[in-house]
């Protein structure tokens, strides 16, 4: 896929989409053949009948978890737009919900149907994570229960591990054997760690967590401050856990292809209110919108995976929370803050995965009599949306 065109996406998306005529169907196929499949898309099309789809690509099967959710409501219709994968990508979509939200998950292949995207060739619903996942050449993994008044940290890390732990297994038993997954589902570190953990048949460099979200919130925030467009700000990293600790790393950006400490000479802004305005954003949000970042998290899934599909510009990078093998960065520099920022976030991220040791099978950690991991969490460990 070019970058270019990725970049011109949407006008030429729209032009490409008003040649595109209503395709024929060949062959109606009974639900019962395909017993998730829903609606209209439970009609099969033929893609080469017609003259404007012959150069389409194959079909992809794109899983979606949490497919009823606030993220999901502006995902799903970025992908069946075309918008992520290209104007010539045909996608399927397999949307996994939890039984509460089975109705809503109808609600929401209703309106994938009534929006008419040329693109979107099967929806397909369910709770069965082993079902859902059936050759998924991506997962995104949104789907996790938000950590409710009262709730341990612990706690939280035990009942939405425990989700992860299973949707790895299902992942490693039905999927395509090169999965991209990409962890939303909070506390999404440790989440794709156990996930990765309970799926040993696929490349552990195929799993990431989505820090997407607090790299654009930070490239935001140096913009504002240097008084330039944000595409100016470059060579972004969010280093450690998407919580409170993370570490939006100032010393490596770049705005206008300049440190960002010979722009912005406010030393003290970067290290205290800038850092901490990126760590507490999510938070801030919630007290404003009395909800979690929904479109923007979106937003930010949609440049993660398109920047995992498509070349980087020369010199950026961006960040994903993973064992990647991509590429790594080298050339990157470190100070005594920095490092001393970033072994407090990484003392989380131990603590964490001390914590949910018995859903990776870490067999060196003290478990309690129940089975569960003794876990130790730091007092301050918070996610981004927790003030
Ligand atoms: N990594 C990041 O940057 C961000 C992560 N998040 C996290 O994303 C997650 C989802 O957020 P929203 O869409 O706003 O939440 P939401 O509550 O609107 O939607 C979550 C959906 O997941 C479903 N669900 C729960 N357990 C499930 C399971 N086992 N399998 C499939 N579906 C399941 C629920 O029924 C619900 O429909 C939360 O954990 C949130 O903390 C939110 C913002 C940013
Ligand atoms: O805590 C949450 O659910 C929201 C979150 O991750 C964020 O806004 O970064």
């Amino acid at each position: 896929m070019d970058f270019i065109d990725l970049q011109i996406n949407g006008f030429w998306l729209f032009l490409y989409l008003s040649q595109v005529k209503t395709p024929i169907p060949v062959q109606a196929e009974s639900p019962k053949g395909k017993s998730e499949c829903y609606g209209v898309f439970c009609l099969t099309y033929d893609l080469k009948a017609e003259e404007e789809t012959k150069s389409w690509k194959k079909l992809i099967n794109i899983a979606v978890s949490g497919a009823a959710g606030m993220i999901s409501n502006h995902l799903l219709f970025k992908l069946a737009s075309g918008e992520v994968f290209g104007p010539d990508q045909p996608i399927a979509l397999k949307l996994l919900g939890s039984e509460r939200s089975i109705q809503a998950l109808e609600g929401v292949a209703m309106e994938l149907e009534d929006s008419l995207f040329p693109l979107l060739r099967e929806v397909s619903i369910g709770i069965d994570p082993y079902e859902v996942f059936q050759d998924a050449e991506w997962a995104l993994l949104i789907g996790a229960k938000p950590r409710g008044p009262g709730m341990e940290r612990a706690d939280l890390l035990d009942i939405n591990g425990q989700i992860f732990a299973e949707q790895g297994k299902a992942l490693n038993a039905s999927a395509s054997r090169n999965v991209k997954v990409m962890v939303v589902g909070n506390p999404c570190n440790t989440n794709a760690l156990i996930c990765m953990k309970n799926a040993p048949n696929i490349p552990a460099k195929n799993f990431h967590a989505l820090t997407r979200l607090d790299e654009n919130r930070a490239k935001c925030q140096l913009a504002l401050k240097a008084g330039v467009f944000y595409d100016q700000v470059s060579n972004m990293t969010i280093w450690g856990n998407h919580s409170t600790t993370q570490v939006p790393d100032f010393l490596n950006a770049r705005i206008n292809g300049l440190p960002v400490k010979e722009v912005i000479k406010d030393h003290n802004w970067l290290e205290e209110e800038f850092t901490e305005k990126v760590q507490k954003r999510g938070g801030v949000l919630i007290q404003k919108w009395g909800r979690s970042s929904a479109a923007s998290t979106a937003v930010s899934i949609v440049d993660a995976i398109k920047s995992l599909i498509t070349p980087t510009p020369e010199g950026d990078w961006f960040s994903s929370g993973g064992d990647g093998d991509y590429e790594l960065v080298k050339e990157v520099i470190f100070d005594d803050y920095l490092l001393s920022r970033i072994r407090k976030t990484e003392a989380e991220l131990l603590a964490e995965k001390r914590c949910v040791a018995h859903l990776t099978g870490d067999v060196s950690v003290r478990k309690t009599k129940s089975g569960i991991a003794f876990c130790d969490l730091p007092e301050d460990t918070m996610l981004p949306g927790e003030m």
